[in-house]
């Protein structure tokens, strides 16, 4: 297959009629050529089905083979369509409808499987197999050995696919229908994340042309969360997925400001949606004279009375802000248009309109009764003028609110501001009362739990005729405005009616460790089941030392002698000085967003949301839990990070919640 697209591609351009057809074919040859790259180390295949001569159940659309036929034979499932020279397939798409079968069928209900087989692979060798007569009533479920090496595996390097181990509760998330929004509850190392990706990477295959228009978008809490799942999703061929963080995603201006967390809850807070629709609006004011205008033949006239009707009827239209001014301008030029008729018996030409629609004296009224603005123009003026604001805001917020936002020095102009992070929410917020904002087909949002409702209006803005994903923890939220409760944001998102997933079973962090993290739970004040572990594995020790510093570099040495990642997370402010100490060491630590891989990482405790490494050392719990509001959640989500081994080292005392 490979072989074949690169022979297209090479004589791509002389079979291209002319050279725009030769530029947009070499585009999808490359990109074919691009999907069809050989990587030793992922095999093409990773399972097998033997079908009995029955039917196959469930979803039977979008898949290379026919619908509603009974198939029998002997199937290998992998990664991607392969196909021999003849074009019949040797390995089918995990995601084809027949595949399904793979992930879902039990000896209860064998969906017309007799065997399902699967490979074990370690580096792209095959190392062993594991046969399942699901018509003999034989299962493995959880007990496969192939799933515990899988799960048990160190981890190196960047978060992996899972498509050959996707367990039926997350096969269900994954194929749910593109229409479907769904939000996943559950709680560390469940697979929320890898269930997103992968339900992207199935969308885009079912609805391959949909999407590609209308695009899918993946949400995450930040550039070094985004770069450990960044291979994902190529792995799996898709290689056009965008993926964002938040802030990147409505960043219409540069931050160069911070602003105090009492301010930055009052911006995202929804009601501040309605302040500043009521300052956009009040901006609107009925005009007080008649309009005057000469198309160098004649002068017309227009009412204020007629100009006022405009005005109010469009206003009552409920357009966009900058499509009801363009409207209103329409209006003005028929009514000048109807009076060219009536005089002269026939219509004016279109060019008259259009000179009409720009004439100076027709802008001038519209400037003053509909006076054009910019997003941040709005948020500037709301931000730098007290009185402005206490208007908009009357009722709404309280005046101590007020004052937490109102800038005590304004810029002089809306360029110079220096805008913080929480006013991008404010200025895609008045963008999307200002424009109407395209929507993405699919929307995937990771670590949910952390998106205020004013972020979550933006997502809505962007998903009003698409779907999505909301992955979450509650446990884990740390934002002043983390969610307590999924409705409440499903809501803001405008997806009142998506049902709310929990995944109970825990693949990364071994029970141990997870039983210890669980002590936090009555303190997180969360309504969520405590985690489960499937894993029996890995080790935990806790502790008490003298010099921090001497105790990590030890810890650090003794875990560099096993295979797989190191993390060493602490508060933000220790991390600096950890660092120096594992240098000085020999140790060679590299920080997140290094550009050269290292086995040992220091993780800033803020940052180490949604990341795992084989082995972590966690400094000084009562430092990480005294560094923020919310800080015993971050404890929760920085204990929750281990796969193999959790360190825990402290010299002052562990934080009572933890104690027990
Ligand atoms: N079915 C599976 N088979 C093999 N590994 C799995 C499976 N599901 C999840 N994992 C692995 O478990 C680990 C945790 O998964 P993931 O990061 O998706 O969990 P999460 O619920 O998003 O966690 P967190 O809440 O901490 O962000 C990953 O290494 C992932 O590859």
């Amino acid at each position: 297959m490979r072989l074949r697209a690169e022979q297209l591609y090479a004589s791509g351009a002389s079979v291209a009629g002319d050279p725009f057809a030769a530029e947009t074919l070499g585009i999808a040859l490359a990109r074919r050529v691009a999907e069809l790259a050989d990587n030793p180390r992922t095999p093409l295949f990773f399972g097998r089905l033997d079908l009995l001569d029955a039917p196959i159940r469930g979803p039977q659309t979008g898949g290379a083979l026919p619908v509603d036929e009974t198939l029998g034979g002997r199937f290998h499932i992998g990664r991607r369509h392969v196909t021999d020279e003849h074009g019949e397939p040797l390995v089918l798409d995990w995601r084809a409808p027949v595949s399904r079968a793979f992930y879902r069928a039990s000896a209860r209900d064998p969906q017309g499987v007799q065997i399902r087989r699967r490979f074990g692979i370690v580096e792209g060798q095959l190392t062993s197999f594991e046969d399942e007569h699901l018509d003999r009533g034989e299962e493995l479920g959880t007990a496969s050995r192939i799933l515990t090496e899988e799960i048990e595996r160190p981890r190196v390097g960047p978060m992996r696919d899972i498509v050959a181990t996707i367990q039926p509760e997350q096969d269900e998330l994954v194929r749910a229908d593109l229409d479907t929004s769904v939000c996943v509850q559950g709680a560390p190392g469940t697979g929320k994340t890898a269930v997103g990706l992968h339900r992207a990477a199935y969308l885009l295959y079912l609805h391959r042309e949909r999407l590609r228009r209308a695009g899918v978008l993946i949400v995450g809490p930040n550039q070094a969360f985004l770069g450990y799942i960044a291979a994902v999703l190529p792995a799996l061929g898709e290689l056009e997925v965008q993926q964002s963080t938040i802030e990147d995603l409505i960043g219409r201006v540069p931050v160069r400001a911070t602003d105090p967390v009492k301010a930055q809850v009052v911006k995202h807070d929804p009601r501040m949606a309605e302040v500043l629709r009521r300052a956009l609006w009040s901006r609107l004011t009925r005009p007080e004279e008649p309009l005057q205008v000469s198309d160098g033949a004649y002068r017309w006239r227009v009412s204020v009375e007629a100009l006022r009707r405009v005005v109010d009827d469009v206003w009552r239209e409920g357009p966009h802000y900058a499509l009801g001014r363009e409207r209103a301008r329409a209006r003005i030029v028929s009514l000048l248009q109807r009076q060219a008729e009536a005089k002269s018996g026939e219509s004016p030409p279109e060019t008259w309109a259009r000179k009409m629609g720009k004439a100076k004296p027709l802008t001038e009224v519209l400037d003053g009764a509909w006076p054009a603005v910019t997003p941040e123009g709005l948020v500037f003026d709301l931000l730098r003028d007290a009185e402005l604001l206490a208007r908009a805001a009357d009722g709404i917020l309280t005046a101590d609110e007020q004052a937490a936002i109102v800038w005590p020095k304004p810029a002089k102009t809306a360029r110079s501001a220096k805008w913080s992070a929480a006013d991008l929410v404010l200025i895609d917020e008045a963008a999307g009362l200002i424009e109407r904002q395209a929507s993405v087909g699919h929307i995937v949002l990771d670590e949910a739990q952390d998106l205020s409702p004013m972020q979550c209006r933006a997502i809505a803005r962007r998903s009003t005729h698409g779907s999505i994903t909301l992955l979450g923890d509650l446990a884990q939220g740390t934002a002043p405005w983390a969610a307590t409760d999924w409705t409440e944001s499903l809501r803001h998102l405008g997806k009142p009616n998506a049902g709310v997933v929990p995944l109970s079973v825990g693949f990364r962090v071994p029970d141990a460790v997870v039983t210890l993290a669980n002590r936090l739970l009555p303190a997180l004040a969360v309504n969520i089941p405590p985690a489960v572990s499937l894993r029996r594995d890995g080790e935990l020790t806790v502790q008490a030392v003298d010099d921090l510093t001497t105790a990590t570099v030890a810890e650090a040495k003794t875990a560099m002698a096993y295979p797989g990642s190191i993390g060493v997370i602490a508060a933000d402010h220790q991390i600096d000085q950890i660092r120096a100490a594992l240098e000085l060491a020999g140790m060679q630590p590299v920080d997140l967003d290094s550009p050269v891989a290292g086995q040992v990482t220091v993780v800033p405790a803020t940052l180490a949301k949604g990341l795992e490494y084989d082995h972590v050392i966690v400094i000084e719990p009562a430092a990480i839990v005294a560094a923020e509001p919310r800080g015993l959640h971050r404890l929760y989500v920085v204990l929750t990070r281990a796969v193999s081994r959790l360190s825990v080292l402290h010299r002052e005392p562990l934080p009572a919640a933890l104690v027990g």
